[in-house]
């Protein structure tokens, strides 16, 4: 079993890759992916949303408590969404909490900035471990006009460590850079002792994450990092296509799959 202490001393990169229900999840945790994330990405990815701003706490919460049932031990990580945190702090503490009471996640992860590091230290030292989140963070899609690389300047760059020192200091066990440069990630990877886990950052970070529908080919827009290892719309299609034709071609169901009960009369005597 995964633990977030434990992840800092893995001799090999972090596996952490999205999932949204118990369905997914348990497929997602039987490839021995080492950490499961309930990305605030299912809002596009799943529930049908145009950014990630609309998805609620309650179905985040849902959602990750429905990632637990699916799995045995894996470490579920929920993803805070939009203005479920720092409105203040109270209200932040009681949302990140229910998370693990009422879910039964592991650690929240909360997109980061200067704004996160006191609540980050003030959850931690309540006991719920938190992942930070840094570089392209899409809940601030309408500030960035898009969703464009982060970091890429040195003065852009150098606020990314600082955010993610002040981050891991306020006591974040992880840390998730989006979309910056690979030199960027890899300085900031061995600047930390926790470790990084990158989404379009490179191959120096600790570890990696993709949002499963663009893994699996299930996305409609797959980001410019991702890469798709598997055509997983083409077999449901497939799969689909078939029973539909089965059925109006008549050939489902067949004898095997009905059941004639002979003791029952003709009922029109
Ligand atoms: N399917 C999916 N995969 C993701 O990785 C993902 C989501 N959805 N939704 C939430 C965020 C949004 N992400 C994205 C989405 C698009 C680009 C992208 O196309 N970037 C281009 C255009 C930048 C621009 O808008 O200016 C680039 O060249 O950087 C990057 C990250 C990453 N996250
Ligand atoms: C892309 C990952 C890091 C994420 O935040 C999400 O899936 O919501
Ligand atoms: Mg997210």
């Amino acid at each position: 079993m995964t633990t977030t202490r434990g992840l800092r001393e893995r001799d090999r990169p972090i596996t952490m890759l999205t999932a949204y229900d118990a369905l997914t999840a348990r497929i997602v945790e039987a490839a021995g992916i080492d950490v499961i994330l309930v990305g605030d990405s299912m809002g596009t990815e799943v529930l049908g949303y145009d950014d990630t701003l609309a998805v609620t706490r309650e179905e985040m919460q849902n959602r990750t408590a429905a990632v637990v049932r699916g799995t045995e031990d894996a470490l579920v990580v929920a993803d805070m969404p939009f203005l479920s945190v720092g409105v203040d702090d109270s209200e932040t503490i009681r949302n990140a909490g229910r998370m693990l009471k009422e879910a039964g996640a592991d650690a929240v992860k909360l997109e980061s900035g200067p704004h996160t590091v006191e609540i980050t230290d003030r959850l931690t030292q309540l006991g719920i471990p938190v992942m930070a989140h840094l570089g392209l963070t899409p809940q601030h899609v309408n500030q960035l006009g898009g969703y464009s690389r982060q970091g890429t300047t040195t003065e852009a760059a150098e606020e990314i460590l600082s955010l993610a020192r002040a981050h891991e200091e306020a006591g974040a066990f992880a840390l998730v850079l989006e979309h910056v440069p690979a030199n960027v990630a890899g300085q900031v990877t061995e600047a930390l002792n926790i470790p990084t886990i990158g989404i379009g950052g490179g191959p120096d970070c600790d570890g990696q994450v993709l949002v499963l529908t663009d893994v699996m080919g299930l996305s409609e827009d797959q980001p410019p990092f991702a890469e798709q290892f598997g055509d997983v719309e083409a077999a449901m299609t497939d799969a689909v296509d078939a029973y539909r034709s089965a059925v109006e071609n008549g050939e489902f169901p067949s004898a095997e799959h009905s059941h004639v009960e002979e003791s029952v009369d003709d009922l029109t005597e």
